[in-house]
């Protein structure tokens, strides 16, 4: 049981601490100051990869080739990366207390790693359908998705049921994604949600009506309104019939569950300060504790554009939060500041040929256009969400880089707009 002593430590080895590491590297890192601790066995990789290119039935994405920071257009940083950089990456190591008065983290081993300076980056865990008590959620073939493992082992249950049947359950991010790729890969795709239409935090029903109807287009079968309520197996514990609120029975050889996320605060949650289900921090990713930062999907940072605290589980906040944070130690070493994080939300997703990418805020009136009728090969169509009189969030489906640049600036700069049909002109 040893004990090892950093001026920085990462806890998470996800996107925010790869592009913490970075930033560190940036602004000048001794070799030995910085340790990575991450559960997972790979050095730090980009997410989303997981739910798309990781799956595709021909040459599918596989590490090292999605190491962070290539999904920015940045340098890929591998194992080796950070050896050369003198940064410890303690892999396959979890922490399993932490003590902020103490600053100090046990590992699993009884390991004890002491920090001058911490940044959480612990991520999320999925919500699974057995924490609802959900009967025969537990059995072999009902998968989720977070990290590189789970993926492995999709792709590989994917492969063992060519032409087999998968239900998605939930319509959001992991629903839609995986859908998609399910398909690509020939097998027969039911997707369940209980909402009227998908990705019902973010989309408008003339939106959803499009991805609903190209996924049916594409042989997807759609059952809304309803929730899988119990799962029937074989034999061998394998799952074979997704049982349904409204009576229904799906056949299904796999199930994807993508029900939502949880932030993994566990560890400090009766230490720091919690609100909306995240560490609470300040424009600099602060927490309540001296030295101790929280970016990503754990932070519940002020959105300084809004006047209000939200936390965001999207790829862009966790890379610029974490580079916030590591800017904001950097510069209090040398006697400087940062300007407070001004953080515009972007998300994205991609599915078969489709891109689409949101700005903003999605409140008020959404003013949708080109949507009904949008060709499936080159769909183009967008939103805007206007609120007294402003655009506050842009959607754009099929945009190019400088359209998608113009959709951020109008979010950005809340563009006035005194009719809706000024809109078309943006
Ligand atoms: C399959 C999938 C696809 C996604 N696709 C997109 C997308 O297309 N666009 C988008 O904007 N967002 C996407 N997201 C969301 C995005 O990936 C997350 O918001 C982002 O990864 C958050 O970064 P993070 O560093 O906070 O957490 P994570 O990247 O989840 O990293 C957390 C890390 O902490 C480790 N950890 C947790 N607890 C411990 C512990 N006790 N000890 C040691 N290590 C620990 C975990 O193992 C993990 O390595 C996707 C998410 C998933 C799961
Ligand atoms: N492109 C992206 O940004 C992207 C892609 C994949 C994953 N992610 C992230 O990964 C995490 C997990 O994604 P997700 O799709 O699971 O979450 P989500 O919040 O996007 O979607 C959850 C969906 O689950 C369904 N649902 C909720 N409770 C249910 C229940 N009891 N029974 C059946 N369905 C239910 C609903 O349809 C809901 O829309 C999130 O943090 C998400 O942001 C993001
Ligand atoms: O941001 C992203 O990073 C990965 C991939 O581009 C890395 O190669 C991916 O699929 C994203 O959406």
């Amino acid at each position: 049981m040893a004990e090892k002593s950093y001026k920085y430590i990462i806890l998470g080895g996800g996107v925010a601490a790869g592009y913490a590491a970075r930033e560190f590297v940036q602004q000048g890192l001794q070799a030995g100051e910085l340790a990575i601790i991450s559960k997972e066995p790979a050095a730090p990789y980009e997410r989303p990869a997981l739910s798309k290119a990781y799956l595709f039935p021909e040459s599918p994405a596989r590490l090292p080739g999605f190491h962070t920071c290539v999904g920015s257009g940045g340098e890929r940083q591998t194992p080796q990366w950070y050896s050369e950089k003198g940064i410890d990456l303690v892999l396959d190591t979890e922490v399993v207390e932490a003590s902020v008065a103490q600053k100090s983290l046990k590992t699993a081993s009884g390991d004890v790693y002491k920090y001058g300076a911490l940044i959480i980056a612990t991520g999320a865990t999925f919500i699974k359908l057995s924490d609802f008590g959900t009967p025969g959620a537990d059995a072999k073939g009902i998968y989720h998705l977070r990290e590189v493992e789970d993926a492995t082992a999709l792709y590989e249950a994917i492969k063992a049921n060519p032409n087999g049947n998968a239900v998605c359950v939930g319509g959001g991010y992991i629903g839609l994604e995986l859908a998609a790729v399910l398909n690509m890969n020939k097998m027969k795709v039911t997707m369940v949600y209980p909402e009227p239409f998908c990705m019902p935090r973010l989309f408008v029903s003339e939106i959803a009506a499009f991805y609903e109807g190209y996924y049916k287009e594409k042989g997807i079968e759609i059952v809304k309104g309803t929730v899988a309520s119990g799962f029937e197996s074989n034999e061998h514990g394998e799952v074979k019939v997704v049982k349904l609120k409204d009576g229904r029975e799906l056949p299904a050889d796999i199930v994807i569950v993508g029900v939502g996320a949880r932030p993994n605060i566990g560890l400090f949650k009766d230490q720091l300060t919690v609100e909306k289900g995240g560490f609470k921090v300040d424009g600099f990713f602060k927490t309540s504790a001296e030295n101790v930062y929280a970016v990503g999907d754990v932070a519940t940072f002020p959105l300084k554009l809004y006047n209000e605290l939200r936390r965001v589980e999207h790829v862009d906040h966790a890379r610029k939060s974490a580079i916030q944070a590591v800017q904001t130690i950097k510069a209090a070493e040398a006697g400087t500041s940062v300007e407070e994080y001004d953080y515009l939300p972007y998300f994205y997703s991609r599915a078969f040929s489709l891109s689409w990418q949101f700005y903003g805020d999605n409140v008020g009136d959404a003013v949708v256009w080109g949507a009904k009728g949008a060709d499936k090969v080159n769909a183009k169509f967008g939103a805007y969400w206007v609120k007294d009189g402003k655009v506050m969030g842009a959607f754009l489906e099929g945009g190019s880089a400088d359209e998608n640049k113009a959709l951020a600036t109008a979010a950005r700069n809340q563009v006035p707009v005194s009719t809706i049909k000024e809109l078309s002109n943006l």
